[in-house]
């Protein structure tokens, strides 16, 4: 946490508060990740509530952390437990514009998938496997951690694809795979993009197995943020307290601040909350990232108020692009690469040119809902801003040294003679 100089510990520099922002106890083997922030997936005794005595794999026993270096925490583990749950999957497979877009890429990669070997880097139920077995791949190792393997093994033999799709129970960085794979498919992304830190093991997925040049669904991703004015949210959560049935509540005022906005929230906003044109934070090849990148995330940003407003906060939000690796990409090329962009005060704006043809799955406030919605960092209290006013600081997602499956943020801001530092944890 960041103080003195010119900014204050989470609050506007002239609030004086004195609340602890630092990252707490956290909570043992229950909820997490999406199925937590939906209030779904509850506790469970790890490992065993669902597997019914059934073998999964007769090599693969699940979260045998031997041979990895990195180790299974025993947050790793309420995490896989949360997947094991059925309404996570449920939601996310009936978000149809995640799971038709990647139908849909599936279907547009036909000819690169048909008769090649695949790895779906967490299976659940199983769902992508399908789709790639339907398009013709040869094989399909079917990875997931959680026991919803379990379901997904029987949705496999209940399809009749048993022979072409083989479940491991396991974690990506332990089961054994001995072959090399054309194509990589995972559905990785968490809100904002990096929470559930699942990317990881999407890269070593293919550091372990793809052959160079080989295909990996979604290919690019980008996370994007804006400034946003939402006077609703606001006066719901807040205002409220000034007249509660004639009682002057205001004294409730600043608790109600500390709840409301100390945390990210995942919420749907409209597109008319953004004050102005999104900037990148973060621009993801997954064919060249690496995982220290992911250890810490910085971008700077400048934005100009294109009205005069009450700002909120800013809102964070992701697409992922399905496109098929450049002709020329070799193993050197994999090795060496780097994002194809670096955020930066200039250049955040400017986002790799897409190939007009290429498939987007995004989440952005404008386009069809999704299970994400939009992430919302809130300040404590709306900041006045006048059109054209300059908006600049920098933001920083970085993995908690506690459960590295949670994100610190950490928001510099800086307008108009006024600076603070938000500081705040997705868990
Ligand atoms: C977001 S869900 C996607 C499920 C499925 N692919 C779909 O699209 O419906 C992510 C899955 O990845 C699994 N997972 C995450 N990290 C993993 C790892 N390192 N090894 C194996 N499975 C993992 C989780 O247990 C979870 O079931």
């Amino acid at each position: 946490m960041q103080s003195g100089g010119d900014f204050s510990n989470g609050f506007h520099r002239d609030d004086h508060r004195d609340l602890d922002l630092e990252e707490r106890q956290v909570p043992g083997l229950s909820s997490f990740g999406r199925a937590k922030k939906r209030g779904r997936g509850g506790a469970r005794d790890p490992r065993g509530a669902l597997t019914n005595g059934i073998r999964v794999s007769d090599e693969q026993k699940p979260l045998d952390t031997q041979g990895s270096s990195l180790p299974c925490t025993d947050f790793d583990v309420a995490y896989f437990h949360s997947y094991a749950h059925v309404g996570i999957h449920e939601e996310m497979i009936k978000d149809r514009a995640r799971t038709e877009t990647y139908r849909e890429a599936i279907m547009r990669h036909q000819s690169l998938i048909q008769d090649k070997v695949v790895v779906d880097v967490g299976c659940g139920t199983g769902i992508l496997s399908i789709f790639c077995a339907q398009a013709g791949a040869k094989r399909v190792y079917a990875v997931d951690a959680s026991d919803i393997a379990v379901q997904a093994k029987e949705v496999v033999k209940a399809n009749g694809l048993s022979d072409k799709v083989i479940v491991l129970h396991g974690r990506v960085e332990d089961v054994e795979i001995d072959e090399e794979v054309d194509v990589i498919i995972s559905e990785w992304m968490g809100y904002m993009l990096l929470y559930e830190s699942m990317l990881g093991s999407v890269i070593t997925a293919r550091d372990r197995w793809l052959k160079p040049g080989g295909l990996i669904l979604p290919s690019h991703a980008t996370l994007y943020m804006a400034p946003i004015s939402h006077p609703d949210r606001y006066s719901h959560s807040i205002d409220f307290w000034r007249n509660v049935y004639g009682i002057d509540m205001s004294a409730m005022m600043q608790l109600a601040k500390q709840c409301a906005f100390e945390e990210p929230s995942v919420e749907s906003i409209s597109g008319e909350t953004v004050l102005t044109w999104p900037e990148v934070v973060k621009h993801i090849d997954c064919q060249t990232i690496k995982i220290q990148e992911l250890d810490s995330v910085t971008a700077k940003y400048k934005f100009k108020s294109m009205m005069r407003a009450p700002m909120h906060g800013f809102a964070f939000w992701f697409d992922v692009e399905f496109s098929e690796p450049a002709k020329n990409t070799s193993a050197t090329s994999v090795a060496n690469g780097s994002s194809s962009i670096s955020p930066s005060r200039e250049g955040n704006q400017k986002k790799r040119s897409n190939p007009s043809d290429a498939l987007v799955l995004s989440t952005s406030p404008e386009a069809p809902p999704t299970h994400w919605q939009q992430t919302i960092v809130y300040f404590y209290d709306p900041i006045d801003v006048e059109q054209d006013q300059i908006i600049e600081g920098s933001v920083t997602l970085s993995q908690s040294k506690e459960n590295r499956r949670f994100m610190n943020i950490h928001l510099e801001y800086t307008s108009a003679g006024r600076s603070f530092v938000k500081e705040s944890v997705m868990r």
